[in-house]
């Protein structure tokens, strides 16, 4: 599923208005056709319309038109005087008066007050400001979203919540906080990021007959479930275990050896055809053979962490067809030289992940020029180590960092956070939907490790093998939750889940 910034929007606009001759009205009814049939459920008292300067104020006149003209009582505020009004905006004002309807044009805080005072009707509608945003909220605009906020009646976003930036999804000011936004054509991308993400409530995508073709290179893209499915790998009935790949997880030191067995089962119900796990042989006793299906090598250690064990690892990691590294490997001096042997050493698809990362960030120099696939699943603070950003700059454009990041290093970078954003070498970027605050808890990152290596040992490309591993996760932990609840869930609750994520998937 295709997602825009807002300035890609308005080319794509712009495009099909001059290039493809689509009439700015016509795009402008059917988005105001897809407002209107989202606000109809919830007015059987009536709708209350507030519309700003712009097109999403214009929007909103439209709609406003359309119950009107079903029958349905609607009142209209505009903040703006009407004399302003431009183009489309100008017409659907101009057509809803014809129509019989009345427009209350708002010049100061009295007059909303006035205006909003006891309203009677069951639903309001936010058409104050769309992708045209370009400053912080105040004044007028401000009290009329704050008006929205303290009321108990439902509110419908025309396209985004106002007030909402519409690429990077921060509140510039305040912003609304919609039961609903009708978004238009296609996703923006501040609507696939936290805050703006939390402020649109369900997010309904309105087709407004703008051609697919426009803009189809956007870069920027958000899994559905079919988009998800088409990634699975494909199981032929005459296959074996050969034919999926043979996992290797290179992890856990003292008093972590939990990491390893939540990688494990995130790997084992991931489809992997075998699995070995990579540890410091000092926690076999300790796994005591759980999970069963895993295969264990002990590797040379030191105080309980893996150490000096390049050469063993290596030639361990003959006929493995994807390696991950770091779920509770722990701090070790030596860890950067294991992963530069690894690097340099093989073509096998890797993933790097926790104190792996921290390893890396000594010198992630040592990524350059690798063929093989590498994807790096850091938090914004394992993030910030590796790419001298500060966490704050990298929580404010997530998008920015992981894509320059994944640029000069020729690797994947899925960039936890509320939202993971996951991006390529080539630019490409996927914003994961999936997931919830219940998954926020320790272990769940070694479930993830996992799935991905896992997916990369059956041959996924390094960013497919990354987005859909994100993918299940965050599905694995919904399911998850909805049993157990957000406080209650635990990173192994997910294991289940991944198996029925991937049975539904594959139609099962
Ligand atoms: N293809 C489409 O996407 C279509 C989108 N439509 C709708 O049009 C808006 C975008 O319209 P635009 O006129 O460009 O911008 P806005 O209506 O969002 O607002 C512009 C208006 O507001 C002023 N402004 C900006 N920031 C502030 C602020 N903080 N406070 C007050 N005023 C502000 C700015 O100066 C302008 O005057 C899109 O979201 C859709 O809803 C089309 O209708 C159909 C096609
Ligand atoms: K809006």
């Amino acid at each position: 599923m295709r997602v825009l910034t807002p300035e890609l929007m308005r080319q794509t606009d712009r495009t099909a208005i001059e290039d493809y001759g689509f009439p700015g009205l016509v795009l402008m009814e059917k988005a105001a056709m897809a407002l209107r049939d989202a606000v109809r459920p919830l007015a059987q008292g009536g709708a209350l319309f507030l519309c700003g300067s712009g097109n999403n104020g214009g929007d909103g006149l439209a709609a406003a038109r359309m119950l009107l003209l079903e029958g349905c009582p609607v009142r209209v505020a505009l903040l703006t005087s009407a004399g302003k009004l431009k183009g489309d905006a100008r017409a659907e004002y101009e057509l809803l008066l014809r129509c019989g309807g009345a427009v209350r044009e708002i010049a100061d805080e009295a007059a909303l007050a006035a205006f909003c005072a006891g309203a009677p009707e069951s639903v309001a509608v936010d058409c104050l400001l769309g992708t045209g945003l370009d400053r912080a909220v105040s004044g007028l605009y401000a009290a009329a979203i704050g008006w929205l906020n303290g009321q108990h009646r439902p509110v419908i976003a025309c396209d985004i919540p106002s007030g909402v930036d519409g690429r990077l999804g921060h509140i510039l000011g305040c912003a609304v906080r919609a039961q609903k936004t009708v978004t238009f054509h296609a996703l923006k991308s501040g609507l696939c990021l936290y805050p703006g993400r939390e402020y649109a409530g369900e997010i309904v995508v309105a087709d407004i007959g703008i051609p697919p073709q426009i803009h189809s290179d956007c870069p920027y893209e958000q899994l559905s479930f079919e988009d998800a499915a088409a990634l699975v790998p494909k199981r032929a009935r005459d296959s074996h275990k050969g034919s999926y790949g043979h996992a290797a997880l290179i992890c856990g030191s003292a008093g972590m050896a939990g990491a390893a067995r939540l990688s494990a089962g995130g790997a084992l119900r991931s489809g992997t055809g075998l699995l070995t796990l990579m540890l410091p042989g000092s926690l076999l006793p300790l796994l005591n053979g759980d999970p069963p299906e895993a295969m264990c090598l002990a590797l040379p250690e030191k105080d309980g962490r893996i150490h000096g064990a390049a050469q063993a690892a290596l030639s361990a990691l003959a006929g493995k067809s994807a390696v991950g590294i770091g779920p509770g490997l722990g701090k070790d001096c030596d860890h950067f030289s294991l992963i530069r042997h690894i690097l340099e050493q093989t073509d096998i698809p890797m993933l790097i992940d926790a104190d792996g990362l921290n390893a890396l960030a000594q010198d992630p120099d040592i990524l350059r020029g690798r063929a093989a696939p590498v994807v790096l699943t850091p938090h914004p603070g394992e993030m910030a180590r590796l790419c001298g950003w500060k966490v704050q700059d990298i929580l404010q454009d997530p998008v920015g960092c992981a894509v320059e990041f994944a640029a000069r290093w020729g690797c994947v970078v899925l960039l936890k956070g509320s939202a993971t954003v996951i991006a390529s070498p080539e630019g490409r970027v996927t914003f994961n939907a999936t997931g919830n605050p219940g998954m926020a808890a320790g272990g769940s990152g070694d479930v993830l490790s996992g799935v991905i290596t896992a997916l990369l040992g059956q041959g996924l490309g390094g960013y497919d093998a990354a987005r859909l591993g994100s993918y299940v996760h965050g599905a694995a932990g919904d399911l998850a939750a909805r049993e157990m609840g957000y406080h209650g869930l635990t990173a192994s609750d997910m294991h289940k889940g991944l198996a029925r994520v991937f049975a539904r998937l594959s139609g099962l």
